[in-house]
């Protein structure tokens, strides 16, 4: 279907290939192991994925935000370069989750948290396919977006706020670093 060869899979989600060089790509995935990551805990299960936050923290276990070690400077230029796809300005960009998926963890169904507004993910290692669904009546729409390694997306508006998302478990090391943005008072 050529004539949707540069429209957005979904209203609301944007992508853009190569966000971050291959040397960047290994310097942040020796900088995420190193960080101290963590198995993700929600409600008292444990999950397998391992996580880290920079800036600005929302603990699943007590469901509230709370605080976070800065950004490290070597994070800084790799958000700004988030932003400046997003069209956002940086400091915008107040979190920075990390995120490793070993072999046998992914992510289930989920929205971010409505505390956050926009959601900027990059791709590390292996490739993998965020799946969306959102449900109607009679089951779910569905769509799935291919997260090649050094790219980057952006989610915002229906597929942030409408569609949920998720990867299913991989058999390869994949890792991923999300920016978001508070969400606006309304
Ligand atoms: O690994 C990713 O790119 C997605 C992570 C995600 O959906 C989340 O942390 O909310
Ligand atoms: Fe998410």
């Amino acid at each position: 279907m050529l004539e949707l060869f540069d429209a957005p899979l979904l209203p609301g989600l944007a992508t853009r290939a190569n966000l971050i060089t291959a040397d960047e790509e290994h310097m942040l995935i020796d900088r995420i192991d190193a960080t101290g990551l963590e198995p993700f805990r929600f409600q008292g299960w444990t999950g397998k994925r391992l996580t880290t936050s920079f800036g600005w923290s929302y603990d699943f276990e007590v469901g509230r935000p709370k605080d976070a070690p800065p950004m490290p400077d070597w994070l800084l230029p790799i958000r700004d370069r988030a932003a400046d796809f997003a069209g956002l300005a940086p400091e915008t960009l107040i979190q920075a989750l990390l995120i490793r998926y070993d072999p046998g963890a992914g992510i289930g169904w989920h929205r971010d948290r409505p505390i956050y507004g926009h959601v900027l993910g990059i791709s590390l290692g292996e490739p993998a396919t965020m799946r969306f669904r959102r449900r109607r009546a009679d089951g779910f729409d569905r769509a799935s977006l291919p997260l090649d390694p050094r790219g980057g997306y952006h989610m915002s508006g229906p597929a942030r706020h409408d569609w949920e998302h998720s990867i299913a478990p991989m058999e390869h090391l994949r890792w991923s670093i999300t920016f978001r943005s508070l969400a606006e008072h309304r």
